[in-house]
Order: C-alpha cells, then structure tokens, then sequence
C-alpha cells in the first residue's frame, strides 16, 4: 500500500460556520480527521497538525517550519506523496515557497477549501481526496510543488487566488492548469519546467512589496528603506514601467545596496526593459533594478528574500531573475 503524509495548517478547509453567528470560525478539532476513512482506500495515511492557523496568520517563518518537517519526515521515512491543507488567502505563497526551497522529487500538493466544513457545498474533502490522488500518482514526481483544488493541478509558480469565494478561483493567469483531475483519471497534459532552486535554512532579512500607480510619492519608498527593509518589489504599470519621480528613490536603494525586483501590478504577462523613458523598463533595468519574468508580487517577494539568504546574493540574484531567461 502506498504512504501519504498529510500535514494540515489550518484554513477555511479545517473551519466550521458557526451555527448562530455563520460567522467562519477555527474548530478546535480538525473536521478533515473525521473524514480520513474517504481516503483509506488510497494509501495508508500519515497526519499531523501542524498549525491550525487562518492563511493571514501565517508568515514565511512558519513555511520555513513547515518545509523543516517536509525535508525531516521524508528524510526519515518514504512516503509516496505529500498533502498540505492550506487556508487559500496565501495558499500560493507557502506552495511557491516550498517550491522555491525544496529540492525533492516526491510530489507535493497543497490544497483548501472556499466553503467550511459545515457549510452547504463544502468542498474541502472533495478537494482533499483528489488532492491525495494527484500527490500519489506517479506522473506527479518531480513537477515541483503542486495546487490542486476544484479539479484542477496547478504548479506553484503559475497559480493565483483570482477570486474572493468562488470555488474555481485558482487559476494560472499565463500558462493554465497542468492538468486535470476526472472521476477516473487524473490526466497531466503539460510538464512545467522546474524553477532554479533557492534553499534557506534561516530567515532573518525583510522584504517589502510596493504596488506603483499614477502619481505615486517618492516619500513612500523613503519611508520603507529608513525602517530597515533588506530589499523591495515594485508591482510596475504595464510591460514594468514606474513613475519618474520614484526614479531617484530607486537609484537610492541601489546606492545603499538594496536590491529592487520588478514585476508588473497587471493580471498577466511579464514586467521586461522595453521603455527608454525616465522610469521606463529599459531605464530601470540600466540602473539595476532586477526583473522577476512573469511572478507576481507576492511571490517575486519571496524569490528576493530566498535570494537575500544566499552566500553570494548578487550571484543568486543573476542566477534567479537573469540567467534562466536570456537566450542563446
Ligand atoms: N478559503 C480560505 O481558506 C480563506 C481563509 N481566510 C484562509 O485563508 O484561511
């Protein structure tokens, strides 16, 4: 029989509405361990709390803890795949987190719910169970870190939370699903390309994200490098463009050593160095500024704060935003 490992953090899929309120609330006991027997016909199971935390409360110091435990149950015994409940508000940061800093070929899938346990169209155990079926099925190994909900596989790289509650809201904007899950079988219809790696054991830097819009004051960007920030991402307009007054703030930051990653505030495409004009793409690139080719914010943020905790940043800083991306 094969072996999962089930590890739970917490989120709308180990919640409950309460009966008074409907307010959405933390359970003390976790609703998905009275439902493990729709899962005994899979493998034999492994399950652990790790955290029962709403996905706002997690930080990457608890996706550091998280990816400990990974690395210190695969390191001691063999499981056939991993399962990772997650509240879906930062599901896609853990996932591309541990995607980021995780070098295991064994799948892992994190999953979640939009509807608590008691809720009418709850599906959190439904996504639980083609969750576990993704994460032990062999065309799963060595794609990277997984998203499954609603039928669908997503990489971590590629998949966004698009809407408040609607139960298909992961999504990847730029490329799509890499496959889909069906009664009877789960079809893989792309491979992703595996992201170079950034491994961390500790995390002591702090990185800020900035979303840029029109007329946007330099004394915003001040502000954040006068209270100790290690490195900045600029969600950019359009193709990666930003205000020319931030100009300055930038060559600042680049003075001070503070490195500033690009990406742009739009839904989908990638941030590159087209514009020449002052805060164009092709004026920041010439001043430093490093591009994250196609992440959003939230996760280019935590490329550039795996990046910080490198022996060598600036080498990691090629290695992550440059070298993966230029031609031959
Ligand atoms: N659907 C959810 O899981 C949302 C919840 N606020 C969380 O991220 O914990």
């Amino acid at each position: 029989m094969k072996k999962l490992l089930l590890l739970h953090t917490g989120g709308t899929i180990s919640m409950h509405a309460d009966a008074e309120s409907a307010a959405v609330m933390t359970s003390e006991k976790n609703p998905l361990s009275a439902e493990l027997d729709k899962l005994a016909a899979l493998a034999e199971i492994e399950e652990l709390e790790v955290f029962n935390l709403p996905s706002p409360h997690i930080t990457p110091q608890h996706m550091l803890e998280l990816k400990s435990i990974i690395e210190q149950k695969l390191a001691t015994s063999h499981f056939d795949g991993v399962v990772i409940t997650h509240g879906t508000d930062t599901l896609e940061e853990t996932a591309y987190f541990l995607d980021l800093t995780l070098q295991t070929d064994t799948p892992i899938v994190l999953t979640g719910a939009m509807r608590s346990s008691n809720e009418l169209g709850a599906d959190g155990v439904y996504n639980l169970l083609t969750a576990s079926r993704v994460a032990l099925h062999k065309q799963a190994n060595a794609k990277g870190v997984l998203v499954v909900l609603n039928d669908e596989i997503h990489t971590a790289e590629g998949v966004t939370k698009t809407h408040t509650s609607n139960v298909s809201t992961f999504q990847s904007p730029s490329y799509g699903p890499i496959g889909h899950v069906t009664k009877k079988i789960i079809h893989f219809h792309h491979t992703p390309l595996r992201t170079p790696s950034l491994p961390i054991a500790t995390l002591e830097k702090r990185v800020g994200l900035l979303k840029v819009y029109a007329g946007m004051e330099p004394e915003i960007i001040e502000a954040i490098f006068n209270t100790g920030y290690d490195g900045i991402v600029l969600e950019g307009l359009g193709q990666g463009n930003i205000p020319p007054a931030l100009v300055p703030e930038i060559e600042k930051l680049q003075h001070r050593g503070i490195p500033v990653v690009l990406v742009s505030r739009c839904f989908n495409g990638i941030a590159l160095d087209v514009y020449g004009y002052a805060g164009g793409g092709r004026d920041l690139k010439n001043r430093g500024v490093h591009f994250a080719h196609g992440l959003n914010g939230q996760k280019a943020r935590l490329a550039l704060l795996a990046a910080l905790h490198q022996d060598d940043v600036d080498k990691a800083l090629f290695h992550f935003f440059q070298s993966p991306f230029e031609e031959d």
